[in-house]
């Protein structure tokens, strides 16, 4: 039966970017026969500017009669002045809320290719392999009471809660230990223990759960600011990294670097039942509206969605080779340009992986 795919665009470079991945679909849908078909809905900024919220129930009907969303990002100056509760972001955080998008599996790989391309050594940085397992519908972007208040003296006072239930905990821990026996049996489940009461009880429930039901995954704990030294001074010792909502958004940026640039992390999010699939950068307003933006991540996260959505993971690999391959090649868009090798912009770039798929395909 053919497979819907809900197309999200959004904001700033996000329709760029999710141009280039459209064309990879594309092509696998009209010449090599892949039952899907693809229909665009606007979020977040583009929603407000047609509709005047965020997340219209057009798209969000579309997404959950979809069997995969591809979502590019939100959020801009324009829509800043904007309340929260109506901001592009809402549009996107609603979205996942919705879906139940609670793990967002945020893979930070390097290329060899592009190793010199990080701003930290190349010994330091090759060969590194990480999943950050992101928690994505609980913690302090969800949590109640928020706000910002006038006290009694004149002056306002904001505030925001983190909260996580022992289940949400449970279900996002399961994710990451059954990620980690498909590679190196080790999960590091990052919090802040040591001051906040609802990551001490993160920690409990991880190691709960480790100890009972995965004994043959190596667990360790680490309070986020060391983790986010450790992930430059040594991110080698980390194979997959289980973390809440507001930490994982942060060290997954983090993390990007490690591989050259935050315009090469795919992500998927998924739940029991969706799934939707983005890169973990946002709608970048300095660069949007250029050609230049690397199209990669989106691309990637394209073959995310093949693999876990689609159950295509033949052609997953075939674009991520396509990806390799085109690196091989010199290809590179500004953000991971190196002396020696040629600098070409977001479709160029689409075009290039396109070609090298085609190849790959046949072969
Ligand atoms: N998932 C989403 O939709 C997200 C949305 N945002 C929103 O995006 C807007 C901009 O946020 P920022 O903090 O600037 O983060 P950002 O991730 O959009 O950009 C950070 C830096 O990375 C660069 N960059 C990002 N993606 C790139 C790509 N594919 N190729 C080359 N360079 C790339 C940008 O040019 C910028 O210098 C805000 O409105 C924010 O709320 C931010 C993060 C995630
Ligand atoms: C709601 C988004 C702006 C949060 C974010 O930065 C992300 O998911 O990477
Ligand atoms: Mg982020």
């Amino acid at each position: 039966m053919s497979k819907k795919i809900a197309v999200l665009p959004g904001d700033g470079i996000g329709p760029e970017i999710v141009a280039e991945a459209v064309k990879v679909l594309a092509y696998l849908r009209d010449e090599q026969g892949l039952d899907i078909s693809m229909a665009e809905a606007p979020v977040g900024g583009a929603a407000i500017d047609a509709t005047g919220v965020p997340l219209p129930d057009s798209t969000l009907q579309l997404a959950l009669n979809a069997d995969a969303v591809l979502l590019g990002a939100v959020g801009g100056p324009k829509w800043e002045p904007l309340p929260h509760a109506v901001r592009p972001e809402r549009g996107l955080l609603g979205l996942r809320k919705r879906l139940d998008l609670f793990a967002n599996l945020r893979p930070a790989t390097v290329y060899p290719q592009l190793v010199a391309a990080s701003p930290l050594k190349p010994e330091l940085v090759s060969g590194i392999d990480i999943l950050v397992v992101r928690e994505l519908t609980g913690d302090i972007y969800f949590g109640e009471p928020r706000g910002v208040e006038r006290l009694p003296d004149g002056s306002r006072r904001g505030y925001n809660t983190m909260v996580y239930s022992e289940a949400e905990i449970a279900r996002i821990a399961h994710v990451a230990f059954k990620a980690a026996r498909g590679r190196q049996k080790k999960v590091c489940s990052v919090d802040k223990a040591n001051v906040l009461e609802t990551t001490e009880l993160w920690r409990e429930v991880v190691t709960e759960i480790g100890r009972r039901d995965y004994p043959d995954v190596e667990l360790s704990h680490m309070y986020v600011d060391n983790a986010a030294m450790q992930l430059i001074r040594w991110p080698r010792q980390f194979d997959v990294i289980v973390t809440g909502n507001i930490f994982g958004d942060i060290l997954s940026d983090e993390a990007s670097q490690l591989t050259g640039s935050i315009g090469m992390l795919p992500s998927a999010s998924l739940g029991d039942k969706y799934g939707m699939y983005e890169p973990i950068h946002g709608s970048a307003p300095d660069i949007a509206g250029q050609g230049i933006a690397n199209p990669i991540a989106t691309i990637l996260s394209a073959a995310m969605m093949l693999r876990y959505s689609l159950n295509e993971p033949v052609w997953a690999e075939r674009i991520e080779a396509a990806v390799s391959r085109v690196l091989d090649q010199g290809l590179r868009t500004p953000d991971i340009y190196a002396e020696g090798t040629r600098k070409v912009g977001t479709a160029e770039m689409g075009d290039a992986i396109l070609a090298a798929l085609r190849q790959g395909g046949q072969g």
